[in-house]
């Protein structure tokens, strides 16, 4: 099975370097703008195999995507960072023309791909690739809730002191600083609800360092993390190549769930060889609903923001 990432960068390439390492594709090719970066990238991974002890193929290349043809799965994450101070939101001006080209460029090649969108505001550009590609839903898959979720089960596992392969979690709605839902009355230690354990306060806390734990990375960092992007975007190629069906948030276009059209959004997905295979529309409480509804406005009111893009 082959994979397409596009952009070497930080994302990019921990991502190319979970999945050789994990053998979860044959074959993957990082494409990237900068002269001979990918190549620098793909060949330093290569050399991880006989320590590491992996037989994937990962070339790199510098823009020429007749490379990247008869991918099965491609990765966007080409696109600029954001810096501390800065929202995701921020990125769009520059990262929508690069996403678009990106996607345009990767369909010629690839024709019956899987799309994996990563760069920032990921809601917004899931929504690019899906209006300007125009695939059917199934086949565009935004990447953040896999993220933001692990990053829910780690602050749980924090303060539950507890290994947070023990903790069940999600979250959905936008991957954004304001728009993420934490579900929190559904998270569980075991099967145990988390609220047996920990106090209304520490849930507060650990909901509220959730939806703020990109922004407290880049502060720390000066540009965004890559570690758990990297690794989250693999753990859902890895679903998918291999028929997994796990269930996972992922930003993808809705049609009447959740009570919202025409966005894409964090839902909770069956993930499998075809994509996305079935939202699940679990029952929210009045207030998760609430919540969701107004994460569903902030993320629509951005997609008007791609007008000239789109046009
Ligand atoms: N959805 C999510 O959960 C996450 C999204 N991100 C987003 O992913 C994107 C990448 O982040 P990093 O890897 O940290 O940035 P980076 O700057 O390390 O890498 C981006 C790469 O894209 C390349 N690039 C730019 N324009 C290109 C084009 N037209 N064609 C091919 N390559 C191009 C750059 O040369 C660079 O190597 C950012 O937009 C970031 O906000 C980052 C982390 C998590
Ligand atoms: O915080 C950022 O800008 C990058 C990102 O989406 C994340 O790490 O969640």
């Amino acid at each position: 099975m082959k994979v397409t990432i596009v952009g070497a960068g930080n994302v990019g390439a921990t991502c190319a370097d979970v999945m050789a390492y994990r053998g979860i594709a044959s074959e993957i090719v990082l494409l990237d703008i900068r002269e001979g970066f990918a190549e620098g990238k793909a060949l330093d991974i290569t050399q991880c195999a006989t320590n590491t002890g992996f037989n994937t193929k990962v070339t790199g290349v510098t823009n020429d995507y007749s490379k990247t043809a008869g991918s099965n799965v491609v990765v966007i994450t080409s696109g600029i960072p954001r810096k501390p101070g800065m929202t995701r939101e921020e990125l769009i001006g520059i990262n929508a023309g690069i996403v678009k080209s990106v996607a345009e460029n990767l369909l010629q090649h690839s024709p019956n791909a899987i799309f994996v969108i990563v760069s920032n505001p990921m809601d917004t550009m899931t929504y690019l690739a899906y209006k300007s590609l125009g695939l059917p839903k199934n086949r565009i898959i935004g990447m953040g809730g896999a993220l933001d979720s692990s990053r829910f089960r780690t602050y749980l596992s924090l303060a539950l002191d507890k290994p947070a392969n023990d903790i069940s979690a999600m979250v959905i709605g936008g991957h954004g600083d304001t728009t993420m839902i934490p579900l929190t009355r559904l998270a569980s230690y075991n099967g145990i609800p988390v609220s047996q354990f920990l106090s209304q306060e520490q849930l507060d806390k650990v909901a509220a360092d959730t939806m703020v734990g990109g922004a407290t990375l880049t502060g720390l960092l000066g540009t965004s993390a890559w570690y758990a992007p990297g690794a989250s975007v693999a753990y859902l190629v890895d679903s998918i190549l291999n028929d997994q069906k796990k269930m996972i948030a992922c930003s993808v276009f809705v049609e009447g769930e959740y009570g919202q059209n025409d966005i894409c959004i964090g839902v909770p997905c069956i993930i499998g060889k075809n994509g996305v295979e079935e939202i699940l529309d679990i029952k929210l409480n009045d207030a998760e609903k609430a919540l969701f509804a107004k994460s569903a406005d902030a993320v629509r009111g951005m997609n008007d923001a791609l007008a000239s893009v789109l046009s």
